[in-house]
This record gives structure tokens, sequence and C-alpha cells, in this order.
């Protein structure tokens, strides 16, 4: 595909409503769920960006059976272990959390299949996922550091262990659990920092027995194995990793003011909001509620002055997709803001304190970076822009400089918005119409 370019120029104030697609997270995991368990599913809200389609296709290729209704999609699982061993290799494109779950998934299930995905995703790092799923009993081939492309063979009944964590990590986590599912006795995980826990929710949901306590080490949640797994309606909330966008551009453009509808609120999930908030945001959360399991609230963001702050590594895991959005807002706020403890943005869709880095002292910003931390001197006010940005094959890289071109003085041009696709499609729209002025460039 030719890359996409687009650029954002100093914009109005945005104002209105603005929604943002479903939660990527929940969407990858109610599809994997949906799959293992008997009966049928229905999920609403699901996100419609490229990693989830892939996920879907990987699961259609295993034997669940997927119908996308207009207002909701439906999934016939094979129940846990009942996967069909796929004919095909599964792409999973740009998505670390659709290739480490999947893997997860598949330690369970005795067939082989072969996982393969884009240039960003096979130079990822995959033995954090493949040595528990050794230990498990699964048989891996990959290419050296463990990376994608690879073959898994499964076993009908891998080995239940005790696991503990050696990097704060849902996806790791998260494998390691759908793989106990198919073990006859308990798994254990460790923790030493809580991340994410959409898997542990959506396992209760659809009738797994899953006990989550305080150890000394850290967060253990222990999953009987073998349960019975039954279809189930699942409601899949806006995604406060998309939500961040639109959020930082209304604090960003003077005179904004827009809502943001039912964002998952999931307190794993919104260390971002909280370092807005420390920085001086104006930050309203209203009508907070619980939908199937997951807490959801309306959002109302105001334009502001923003002040740099320190933001500590534990807090890291409830925000590790929106360092690169924080990143811009600390551009423009007054002093420095340090982020420490996110040595892992080296290893996602790109490196991406290094994409940081580059793309602000591009646009004439200050910023120092370590292994893992990143010191950013705020402008208190608009960064001269006026650069073209590399996206690297990362979304989240593409979407924050967007951002920041909209409350810069010359505007920021993003090299290829293509990736945009995998998690927030129809971005530039959204953001257009709450009044940005985002154009092919
Ligand atoms: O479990 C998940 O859905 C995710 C976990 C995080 O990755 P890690 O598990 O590598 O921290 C996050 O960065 C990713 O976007 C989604
Ligand atoms: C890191 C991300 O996703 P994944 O690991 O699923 O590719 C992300 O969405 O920012």
């Amino acid at each position: 595909m030719p890359p996409r370019p687009l650029t954002a120029k100093p914009s109005p104030a945005l104002a209105g409503e603005c929604r943002v697609p479903g939660d990527k997270s929940i969407s990858h995991r109610a599809l994997m769920l949906a799959g293992l368990a008997v009966g049928e599913s229905t999920i609403q809200g699901m996100l419609l960006g490229e990693d989830v389609l892939a996920t879907a296709s990987a699961m259609e290729h295993l034997g669940a059976t997927i119908e996308r209704g207009a207002d909701a999609w439906h999934v016939w699982g094979r129940g846990v272990g009942g996967l069909r061993e796929p004919a095909e290799v599964l792409d999973l494109g740009n998505s670390g959390t659709g290739a480490r779950l999947l893997m997860g998934v598949l330690a369970g299930q005795p067939i082989t299949a072969f996982l393969t995905g884009d240039a960003s995703l096979r130079r990822r790092p995959m033995n954090r996922v493949v040595a528990p799923l050794l230990q498990m009993g699964a048989r891996v081939t990959a290419r050296s550091g463990e990376r994608l492309p690879l073959a898994i063979t499964g076993t009908a009944e891998p080995l239940p262990i005790h696991y503990e964590l050696p990097v704060a990590s849902a996806q790791v986590k998260s494998a390691v659990l759908l793989a106990g599912l198919s073990a006859p006795g308990e798994t254990q995980v460790v923790e030493p920092q809580d991340t994410r826990d959409h898997t542990e929710l959506m396992l209760r949901a659809f009738g797994a027995e899953i006990a989550v306590e305080r150890s000394d080490t850290g967060r253990l949640t222990r999953l009987t194995g073998q349960p019975e797994l039954t279809g189930r309606r699942v409601n899949v909330p806006a995604d406060p990793s998309s939500a961040a966008f639109p959020v930082v551009a209304a604090l960003l453009i003077p005179g904004s003011r827009l809502r943001v509808p039912a964002v998952g609120m999931n307190p794993h999930r919104t260390g971002l909001f909280t370092t807005l908030r420390e920085m001086g945001a104006d930050i309203v959360f209203e009508n907070e509620r619980e939908e199937a399991g997951e807490r959801v609230a309306d959002i109302t963001v105001s334009a502001g002055r923003l002040r740099g702050v320190e933001i500590p590594a534990a807090r890291a895991p409830s925000m590790i997709d929106e360092y690169p959005i924080l990143a811009m807002a600390a551009a423009c706020a007054e002093g420095r803001t340090v982020m420490h403890g996110v040595g892992e943005l080296r290893v996602k869709e790109s490196d991406r304190l290094a994409a940081v880095a580059e793309g602000l002292a591009a646009c004439g910003v200050d910023v120092e970076t370590g292994e893992d931390w990143l010191a950013v001197h705020g402008q208190a006010g608009r960064p001269r822009g006026g650069a073209t940005v590399a996206a690297q094959l990362d979304h989240r890289i593409a979407m924050s400089f967007l951002v920041l071109g909209l409350a810069s003085e010359k505007g920021v041009t993003v090299d290829d918005a293509a990736p945009i696709e995998t998690s927030f499609p129809g971005f530039a729209d959204t953001m257009r119409a709450a009044g940005a002025d985002i154009a092919e460039a």
C-alpha cells in the first residue's frame, strides 16, 4: 500500500461530541473467548480496527463462526480446547495483543498453527510469551530472538504452572491464563505491578472460576482449568486509549470544549487522565456506571494551561500506550515533564521513546531520553512544528503528532497515517467533525 501522508494545521477550537471506537483490548478478548465458548456470543460496540479484524480472521481460520451484523457481531465458538487446525498462516498484522494472546489460546489446542505479522510485529519480542508456554508443554519454532513468523504446537492438556511475570505485561499474563483454560488444575500468575485485567473480568463473565488476591510478590491470579465457557453478550466500551487523542487535542487548542461519551474507565487504564489532572487539566467524568463488568463514564474536557510533572514508574502500566500523546501535552505545558520507568515503550509498534524524541526535536521541542525515561521541556504554549514526522508503522505515533500539529504554530505532517486504521478507524474524520484542520498532505 502506498503511504498516506496527512497534515494537521493550527486548528480553531474543538467543540461538540466526539465518539471514539470500541476498546481494542476488550474486542480482541471478546473474539477469543467467544471462540472458546459453547454457543452464541453477541458482541456490541466492537472495534472495527485492522488489529481486531486480524484476530477475527484468525478465529475463523481456527473454526469459530463469525457473523458481522449492523448492530452487533455474533460468534459461535467451539469450546475450550476445540479449535480446528488452520490451513492458512495466521496473519496478525500490526497487533502484539492479537499475536501474543492467540499464542496462549493455541498452546491449549492439540494442533499446529503458523503465525506471522507485518514488518513492525515481526520485529517485536515473543520470548516473553514463548517462555511460559514452553513450560506449559507447547512447542514453538521461531526465528532468532523468538520473533515471528513462528510455528506453535499446543497440547490438549497443558501443565498448570505458577508463573511470576518478569515484565509488567497484560499480554503475557493473558497468554498464560488462556493456555491455562485447557490445563487440568490451577494456573497461577503473579504480577509485580498490576496491569489491565480485562482478561480476568471477561473470563469470569464467560463462566470460568478465577480468583485474584494479593501475595508478597504482587497480584496473584488463580484460574481453575477446563471450565465450560458459555456464549454471552459483551458490550465493548469506547477505548480510553483512543479517547486520549481528542481529549489532549481539546486541552491544547485554546477555547475548546469537547465531550467524549461512554469511555471505558477500568482503573488499570486511566493513568493518563490522572496525570493530565495533575498537570492542571480540566477533565470531568460524568454518569459513571458499570456496563457488562467494565466501568464507563462520559468525559468533558476544556482547554487550559498545563504544567510539567514527574510521572512515577508505578503508573506506567495504567497508561502504557498513552505516553506518546502525553509527551505532546508535555511539549505545550509550562516546565519539564519526566516520565520514569517507560522502557517497555522501546518494544511497541516502534521504539516509541526514540520516535517521540526524534519527532519532538524536529518540531522544535527540547527532549532528553535514557534507556527507560523521557523528559520533555514544555514550551508553555504552541511548539513551532513545521516538520514531517515518521510514523514508523505506529498508529499512536501518527495520531500523537497530528494532535501536536493542531496545537502548533506551523502544523505537522505525518508521513504515513495508514497505521491509524489498526486502532482508530476514521480518526481524521472524527477530529474534523469536532473542528480540527487535518487534511491529506
Ligand atoms: O493486553 C492488552 O490488551 C495490551 C497490553 C499492553 O501491552 P503489554 O502487555 O506488552 O504491556 C498494551 O501496550 C497493548 O496495547 C494492549
Ligand atoms: C502497543 C499497542 O498494541 P499491540 O501491543 O497490541 O500491538 C498499542 O495499541 O499501543
